[in-house]
């Protein structure tokens, strides 16, 4: 499959901060990528370098083959739809349509037109009154009827309840498989997306701690539930991300998979083993520390 999008060695340092630190990987034609990481991690400053609103500090990004900075043709094969989207003040719901219209060469009226009447939002209301909830779902709308070639959403549905952000879910899963594009979502409603996922790209510290296809994820970790004596039997050898105790009963959090004569003895044993949801994954992989300002690294 085609990258689209080609990154090498990428850092980008604020003073003394490297928000992404030597990141290297690829994103596909036409897959839903999940972009990962805990406050801080570096996500949105990637996103910001991959369409070209941050200058690198160091590396290569190559976006259908070129660089996006200021480069417009690149730029008009993407949509890059963020919570903290701002528009002109005197700009109504119809406006910002408008203008998204003009922006994005692929623009789908009539889905714009369906998606401003699913979310129930009101076309001639000024956008600096809608509610929180609303300006989100107008993210949402311009990013999916934009159908730009590489969308990235940055946490746009953070103001969305459960029912809008499972429409948007749906409307995004049904829009990709009639019209394949690359997508980025990066949230931390894991569990929630992680059905919609394709590849994960996990990013901590702002470094690249996973770059994996969604499904050779599902049988990454598994969480080993029993007495504490067995549990520790059968996890001996593995890596072990995370161990709680609940009384007589152990759970533990392993990298890695087990085979049919172990799942076996585990039942013998007492011990369920059950293989970890991806948020499970990501936050036992991530709760080493609390990320805060760090260093930039020494070369
Ligand atoms: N303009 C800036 N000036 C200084 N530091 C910045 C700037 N932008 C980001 N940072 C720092 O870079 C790091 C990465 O921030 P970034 O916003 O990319 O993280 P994130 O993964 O998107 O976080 P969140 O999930 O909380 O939105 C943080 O330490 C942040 O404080």
């Amino acid at each position: 499959m085609t990258a689209v999008v080609t990154v090498e060695g990428l850092s980008k340092t604020f003073g003394r901060v490297a928000a992404v630190d030597r990141v290297s990987f690829e994103l596909r034609e036409n897959r839903v990528y999940g972009l990962l990481g805990r406050n801080g991690a570096g996500k949105t400053t990637l996103m910001q370098l991959l369409t070209g609103q941050q200058f690198r500090t160091a590396g290569e990004i190559r976006v259908f083959g070129e660089d996006p900075v200021e480069n417009e043709s690149v730029l008009a094969r993407m949509c890059f739809i963020k919570e903290s989207q701002r528009y002109p003040d005197q700009f109504q719901v119809r406006h910002v349509l408008a203008s998204a219209a003009l922006l994005y060469p692929n623009w789908d009226a009539h889905f714009a037109a369906s998606l401003v009447a699913d979310f129930a939002l009101p076309p001639k209301r000024p956008v600096k009154k809608l509610s929180r909830g609303m300006l989100s779902a107008l993210g949402v709308i311009v990013g999916l009827a934009a159908r730009a070639p590489v969308t990235l959403f940055d946490e746009p549905y953070l103001g969305l309840d459960a029912v809008a952000r499972q429409l948007f879910y749906d409307r995004l899963l049904a829009d990709v498989a009639e019209h394949p594009r690359t997508v980025v979502l990066s949230t931390h409603l894991i569990d929630e997306v992680a059905d919609l996922l394709e590849h994960v790209i996990l990013i901590d510290h702002g470094r690249v701690l996973l770059d994996q296809e969604a499904d050779a994820l599902r049988g990454e970790a598994a969480l080993v539930t029993g007495p504490a004596g067995a549990v520790d039997v059968l996890t001996a050898g593995h890596q072990v991300l995370h161990t709680e105790r609940l009384g007589a009963v152990t759970r533990t959090t392993v990298r890695g998979s087990f085979d049919a004569d172990t799942l076996a003895d585990a039942r013998a044993r007492g011990v369920a083993i059950d293989p970890a949801t991806l948020q499970q994954l990501v936050v036992r992989l991530t709760t080493h520390s609390i990320p805060g300002p760090r260093e930039e690294a020494t070369r």
